[in-house]
């Protein structure tokens, strides 16, 4: 890989943990329950570059990866191993993601912009532009949840290209409008092209690909299949889309059974040392290889399950608590306490009706 880019991607996985209940997640969260939780790997070791002033298309077939590796670009989500190096600000316009559906239009431009680090004198200054892309009258004062696709996506693209953000990703958010707004967006992003900025562009939309990509990464249940010039990777992905509709419908579904089972049981432990031997092999006298390669996959990953000496200050500090409510309640005095543990067990005083206690001898 070289140095010279705008982002890097390496080895990155997601994991997604498939639990049953919010409770199951809860037990998990504090650790819990020793039930083990359905795994399913969105993305199985992707390693790819953009380079700057460089537009690559991800294509892929439906819940192929694209979405979760654009937002773990954009910093919407975390991976689960590998290094993720973006040098710039991203701003994300996707049908998914991106705007909070209980502010209005507005409060969603200023909210944007306010975290892209604008003034508010900046804000006002670009407001009209964002409004008049946008075009979606009255809307603007309304929450977006009441939004159709259509609008969240005029007012994403709109407030994504205004705060002019030097990376812009694009998910999917111009298969929803109509065709003057597609328009619109066409032109906005060669300008963007034209400044020398960095996109990424997620489309079904061949033709868009083919129209605006310079070079295309084609993401396979997780995997990264192929990656290059446009032309060749949409002429190889063409025939494989050709192959798959020719197949019937029950081999179409053992095709995707088979593939996300494969998603289910990825073995993260042999990837790690998969890639230690590749690496092994290019830098046969480095004895740190296993080692830079752990630091690599978990460096700059945040746990998403409670660290240990979290969890044992968590315990701590609910016995402390448990202890001085006991305390309390015994009507004895803490340096009581301390001196004699067992004076806890014999209150002072008794509870005999809703916040009245009687004093026992
Ligand atoms: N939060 C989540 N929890 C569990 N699984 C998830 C979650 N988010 C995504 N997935 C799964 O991860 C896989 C990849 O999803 P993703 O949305 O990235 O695919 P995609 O290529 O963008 O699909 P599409 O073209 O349909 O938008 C899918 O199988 C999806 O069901």
């Amino acid at each position: 890989m070289t140095t010279d880019y705008k982002i890097k991607v390496q080895n990155v996985t997601k994991e997604f943990d498939l639990f049953k209940t919010r409770s199951d997640q809860l037990k998990a969260f504090f650790s819990l329950s020793n039930q083990p939780i359905p795994e399913f790997w969105a993305l199985k070791g992707i390693s790819l570059e953009v380079h700057a002033g460089e537009t690559l298309g991800l294509i892929g077939v439906n819940g192929s990866g694209k979405s979760t590796l654009s937002n773990i670009i954009s910093g919407v989500i975390p991976q689960t191993t590998g290094i993720v190096d973006v040098r710039g600000e991203t701003s994300i316009v996707a049908i998914k993601s991106g705007l909070r559906g209980q502010l209005t239009g507005l409060e969603n431009i200023r909210l944007k912009a306010l975290m892209m680090g604008m003034t508010n004198q900046e804000i006002d200054g670009m407001l009209d532009d964002v409004v008049a892309f946008a075009d979606i009258g009255d809307f603007l004062y309304q929450p977006v949840k009441s939004y159709s696709s259509g609008m969240k996506s005029r007012l994403g693209f709109a407030i994504a290209v205004h705060i002019n953000p030097d990376i812009l990703i694009i998910d999917e958010a111009l298969s929803v409008g109509d065709d003057t707004f597609y328009q619109k967006c066409v032109e906005k992003i060669k300008e963007f092209k034209d400044e020398g900025k960095t996109i990424i562009f997620v489309s079904h939309s061949l033709k868009q690909i083919e129209m605006i990509c310079d070079r295309v990464a084609w993401i396979q249940y997780g995997d990264l299949k192929q990656i290059g010039a446009t032309e060749p990777v949409v002429k190889e992905y063409r025939e494989f889309i050709k192959w798959f509709k020719a197949l019937s419908k029950k081999d179409k579904r053992k095709y995707q059974k088979e593939a996300k089972e494969k998603q289910k049981h990825f073995d993260i432990k042999a990837y790690q040392e998969e890639v230690t031997a590749e690496r092994q092999a290019a830098e046969p006298d480095n004895p740190h290889v296993a080692k830079d390669v752990q630091h690599d996959f978990y460096s700059s990953v945040i746990s998403e399950t409670m660290p240990l000496r979290t969890k044992i200050f968590s315990w701590a500090l609910l016995i402390v608590l448990v202890f001085l409510m006991l305390v309390n309640v015994s009507g004895h005095s803490l340096t009581n306490v301390v001196s004699n543990p067992s004076s806890i067990l014999h209150p002072t005083s008794t509870l005999v009706g809703p916040g009245v206690t009687k004093s026992v001898k």
